[in-house]
C-alpha cells in the first residue's frame, strides 16, 4: 500500500490518496473524525485548533461504508483559509502592497531556510506552508483507515505522553490497552499519571510565559501482532526499521527507541534479550519484552513498543537571533502564530504513523484483493504459528 498526501497549512485543503486498501474493508467516517479531534486536543496548543474542526470527506474508492479497492481519497478543509486568502491567493509577491507580508526571517529550528535556499523562495511562506504539521492531520486520517484494518486482525494501538520538558512518566504499562485509552483520553497531557500532569502543565505554563517552547517524548504501544510481520532478509524490509522511518517522519521528532532502547547499551545481554516460553493454548510467547516485540526486524508476537522524542517547538515568542535574508542583516527570527507545546498531539500523531506502517505489514503479509482473503491468509497461518 502507499499514499501521497498534498496541501498547505492555510490553503483550502489537505488531501490524501491512498492505494491498495483491499475491497470489502468497512470505513466508519466518524471514527475517522474521532481520531482527527484527538490530534486537535492537548494543552499547550496555539490560536489555530480553535479555528480548525477537523472532519474527514471521503471523495472516492468507498461506497456504502466499504472501499472498492479502488485508490480512496480523503480530504480535511482548513478553516482558517478565508482568513490567509489573501496571502495565500493571486497577488503575487513582487506587488509592492505585499512586500511586507513576506517571511524572510528565518526561524533557527524550522524548515525556513534550508527549504528557501534549496527551492529558491525569497518569501519563506513558500517553505512553511508545507513544512508545518498542519500536514500531520491528513496523516491522521490517513492512519485511521489504517487502524480500521487493523482492528480486523485484533491489533490495537494506544499512545501516551512519558515526558515532557524534562518531566518523566515511568508509570510502567500493565494495564489492558483499553485501560490506557481510558486515562489518556481523559488528561490534556495524554499521560497516564494525574499529579505529573499538573508538573507537566506548570512547565508548559512557566516556557509560554518565557516565550519559549516545550518537547517530550511518545511512546506508542500496539497489541495482538501475529508473530513475523516485516522480514529479516532486506533493511527495506525490516518493520523496525519502517516504523522508524515513520516517526523520525513526524514534524519536530528527533529520535525513536523500541523497548528500552538506548538502555541496552549498558545492560549486559542477560538483561536485554527476552527469553522464550511455549504453552500448549498460547504457543510461543516471552517472558519479558525488553526488544519491545522486535527480533530480526520481525514482530515476535509481543507488544510492540516504539517511543518518539520530539524537540521544542521551534517558533519562539521570544526569538533566536536570526538573519533577514533581504537585508542579511542580523535580525530576531520572524514569529508566526504557534502552538508552545505539541507533544500530546504528536503521541496521536505517533500511533497513526505506527498504524500505518502496521497495515502495510499486514497487507504484504497475507495480500488479496478483498478483506476475506485477507483474513484467511491471515487465520491459516495463525493457526500454523500455534502448531509450530
Ligand atoms: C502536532 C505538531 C504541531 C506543531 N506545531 C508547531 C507550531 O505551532 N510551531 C512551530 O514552529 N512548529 C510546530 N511543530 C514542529 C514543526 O512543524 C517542525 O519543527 C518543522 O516542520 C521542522 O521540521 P523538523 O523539526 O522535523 O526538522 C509542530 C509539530 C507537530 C508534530
Ligand atoms: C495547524 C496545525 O499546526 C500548526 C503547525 C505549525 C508548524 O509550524 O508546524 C504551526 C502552527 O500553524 P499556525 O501558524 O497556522 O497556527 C500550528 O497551528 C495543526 O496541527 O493542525
Amino acid at each position: 500500500m502507499r499514499f501521497l498526501t498534498a496541501g498547505e497549512s492555510h490553503g483550502p485543503q489537505l488531501t490524501a490518496i491512498i492505494e491498495g486498501l483491499p475491497s470489502q474493508l468497512e470505513i466508519d467516517t466518524q471514527i475517522i473524525n474521532q481520531e482527527l479531534k484527538r490530534r486537535q486536543g492537548g494543552y499547550g496548543r496555539g490560536r489555530r485548533m480553535q479555528i480548525e474542526s477537523d472532519q474527514v470527506r471521503i471523495l472516492s474508492g468507498v461506497r456504502h461504508g466499504k472501499t472498492t479497492g479502488a485508490p480512496v481519497t480523503l480530504v480535511v478543509e482548513n478553516r482558517d483559509w478565508k482568513n490567509w486568502e489573501d496571502i495565500m491567493g493571486a497577488a503575487p509577491v513582487a506587488d509592492p502592497s505585499n512586500v511586507k507580508k513576506r517571511v524572510t526571517r528565518p526561524r533557527p529550528g524550522h524548515a525556513d531556510l534550508n527549504g528557501a535556499v534549496k527551492y529558491g523562495h525569497r518569501d519563506m511562506r513558500d517553505v512553511l506552508e508545507r513544512s508545518s504539521a498542519r500536514e500531520t492531520a491528513i496523516r491522521v486520517a490517513v492512519g485511521s483507515v489504517a487502524k480500521q484494518l487493523l482492528s480486523n486482525f485484533g491489533i490495537d494501538i494506544a499512545g501516551r505522553v512519558i515526558e515532557l520538558g524534562g518531566v518523566k512518566d515511568e508509570t510502567p504499562v500493565t494495564e489492558s490497552l483499553e485501560e490506557i485509552k481510558k486515562v489518556t483520553e481523559a488528561s490534556p497531557l495524554r499521560c497516564l499519571n494525574k499529579d505529573l500532569e499538573e508538573k507537566m502543565i506548570a512547565v508548559i505554563d512557566e516556557a509560554k510565559q518565557n516565550g519559549d517552547s516545550i518537547g517530550g517524548v511518545v511512546e506508542t504501544i500496539v497489541t495482538g501482532a501475529p508473530i513475523g510481520l516485516g522480514s529479516h532478509v532486506h533493511y527495506d524490509r525490516k518493520l523496525d526499521a519502517r516504523i522508524a522511518m515513520g516517526v523520525m517522519s513526524i514534524n519536530a521528532f528527533k529520535g525513536v527507541e523500541f523497548g528500552i532502547g538506548f538502555a541496552a547499551a549498558s545492560r549486559p545481554g542477560s538483561q536485554v534479550h527476552d527469553e522464550i516460553l511455549w504453552s500448549e493454548d498460547k504457543g510461543y510467547s516471552r517472558r519479558t519484552n525488553r526488544l519491545g516485540g522486535f527480533e530480526g526486524g520481525m514482530t515476535t508476537g509481543m507488544p510492540i513498543i516504539v517511543k518518539g522524542v520530539m524537540k521544542p517547538i521551534p517558533t519562539l515568542y521570544k526569538p533566536l537571533q536570526s538573519v533577514d535574508i533581504q537585508t542579511k542583516e542580523p535580525f530576531k527570527a520572524s514569529i508566526e502564530r504557534s502552538d508552545n507545546c505539541a507533544v500530546p498531539a504528536a503521541s496521536v500523531v505517533c500511533e497513526n504513523v505506527v498504524a500505518w506502517e502496521m497495515a502495510c505489514a499486514i497487507m504484504e503479509r497475507f495480500s488479496g484483493d478483498q478483506m476475506p482473503d485477507v483474513l484467511q491468509a491471515y487465520e491459516s497461518f495463525q493457526k500454523r504459528a500455534l502448531e509450530f
